[in-house]
């Protein structure tokens, strides 16, 4: 099937103009903001160009589709096959040279970005963690690159992401819009933390530049994509005869809720069913304490007591318990508009939707910068509002006692992890890793113990 024919049949639009570049070509965006795009009523103004964040494979895939990928809304009882043709290309991410040319076209007016939490190099002061080597070398090159020296392509996806918005503000482009869609609170503001503190280092003027030249977006993002496997193409294959090497399966439910200026235009995502609000705050502390802190648990817990998968994880009895428990400490701190009851209600639903096979291995990475995003700010939370923060602290054992156990978690902070499981004491040391105030309070710390014993070491 080609995008000519699809387009033929009236199923996607042939080529819109690419209006937009996202970075992180993987399943999340295939499912939410391409195919929010593609729903848009003026979807035929807005093509998207991908580039991937790591690996090449994705757009040697979908390249070789036109863009073009089958969406699997997968139900508790049955399937919605449809085809999304937002993305009008799919590039390798090693290619600096098209990724900064696409950012500094005039006609681009959006940046997305779904590079997972570990891609953005937070340091724990919001800024560019200028102690990570791959960062500090990025610097260098940097320097070198807008001194107008001879300089090899940067790594991180900060360095290059500030290369291409630097030499667009710096020719003097049209503003644009940068849009985070990764699980991370403020997570444009921390965006545009990261990118004007690497800016700063390199000079004041390009600094100025791009915090004159760009609106950093943020917004909440909620629709549960699991990693694609090999029956879903079998499946596709089935239901619409196409060898789809691309395909992405995802849940009925979507939401995105977005804050902040789009000076250059954006599509009609709100056609779509898109929120644009004036606060983004509660909705996305509601979306990452209750289904992101419960995926934690989930996860670290499920995978201790033998279980794959997020459906089979909630069908117990204390794994559920400690879900709700979290839950129970995260409300006590969200406002009433923002309806928690009716969003744990939802939630169960979810997450017990037997036909997503949500890995709970896929969700235990990066585990350690995960739960200081989503269980350990609530945990502070409440012990400063004298609380005993109960179950925070299950979910935080959950981890610890996942990790005693010897279950393997790649993570991002593998090195430090791995330190801290040295240590004579090593259910202290990782309390410490996830969080040193909550580590040094007395009380919580004992909580924790008794819940790591709960979960169970070997
Ligand atoms: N899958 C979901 O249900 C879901 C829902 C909401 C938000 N998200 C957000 O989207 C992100 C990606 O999810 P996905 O399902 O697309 O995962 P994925 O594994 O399919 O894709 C991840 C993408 O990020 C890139 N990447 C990974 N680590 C990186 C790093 N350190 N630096 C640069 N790029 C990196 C990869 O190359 C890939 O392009 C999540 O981490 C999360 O922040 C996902
Ligand atoms: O995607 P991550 O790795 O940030 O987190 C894992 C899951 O909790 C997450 O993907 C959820 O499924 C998603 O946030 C639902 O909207």
């Amino acid at each position: 099937m080609t995008r000519e024919g699809l387009a033929a049949a009236g199923e996607v639009l042939p080529a819109p103009p690419e209006r937009i570049v996202h970075l992180g070509l993987g399943a999340f965006h295939r499912a939410h903001q391409a195919w929010y795009t593609a729903r848009a009523d003026d979807a035929a103004e807005w093509g998207i160009v991908g580039f991937t964040g790591r690996s090449p494979a994705m757009a040697d895939l979908l390249g070789a589709q036109g863009g073009v990928y089958t969406l699997v809304e997968r139900r508790t009882d049955s399937d919605r096959f449809s085809h999304v043709g937002s993305v009008v290309a799919a590039v390798p991410g090693d290619r600096l040279d098209r990724f900064v040319a696409a950012v500094s076209a005039p006609t681009t007016s959006v940046v997305t970005l779904t590079i997972t939490e570990a891609g953005y190099r937070l340091a724990p002061d919001d800024g560019p963690d200028l102690t990570d080597p791959e960062v500090a070398a990025d610097l260098e090159l940097l320097e070198d690159a807008f001194a107008g020296r001879t300089a090899a392509p940067p790594r991180t996806v900060p360095a290059r992401l500030l290369l291409a918005l630097g030499r667009r503000a710096l020719l003097h482009g049209p503003p644009i819009a940068v849009v985070s869609c990764d699980n991370l609170p403020s997570n444009g503001r921390r965006l545009a933390s990261v990118l004007l503190g690497l800016a700063e280092a390199v000079s004041p003027g390009l600094e100025r530049a791009v915090a004159d030249g760009v609106s950093f977006v943020s917004t909440s993002v909620d629709r549960i994509t699991p990693r694609p496997d090999q029956e879903l193409a079998t499946a596709v294959r089935a239901a619409t005869g196409w060898d789809d090497a691309a395909p992405v399966v995802t849940e009925p439910f979507s939401d995105w809720v977005l804050e902040g200026e789009f000076p250059a235009g954006r599509p009609a995502w709100e056609t779509a069913g898109a929120r644009f609000v004036a606060d983004l705050e509660p909705y996305e502390l509601r979306k990452l304490w209750l289904l992101n802190g419960a995926h934690l648990v989930l996860a670290f817990g499920g995978l201790s007591r033998g279980y794959a998968t997020v459906a089979a994880a909630v069908a117990d009895d204390d794994c559920r318990a400690a879900v709700e428990r979290l839950w129970d400490d995260a409300e006590q701190l969200l406002p009433r508009h923002v309806d928690v009851p009716g969003y744990r209600a939802s939630l169960l639903g979810r997450f017990g939707n037997p036909r997503i096979e949500h890995r709970l291995s896929q969700i235990a990475e990066d585990g350690l910068t995960k739960l200081r995003i989503r269980i350990v700010p609530v945990a502070l939370q409440e012990r400063r509002a004298g609380r005993p923060a109960r179950g925070c602290a299950q979910g935080i054992a959950s981890w610890i006692a996942a990790l005693l156990r010897g279950i393997d978690l790649p993570d991002a902070g593998r090195a430090d992890v791995r330190r801290a499981l040295g240590e004579p004491e090593p259910g202290t040391a990782l309390l410490s890793l996830a969080s040193e105030p909550l580590a040094a309070d007395q009380a919580f710390a004992a909580t924790v113990s008794a819940a790591v014993r709960q979960w169970g070491t070997p």
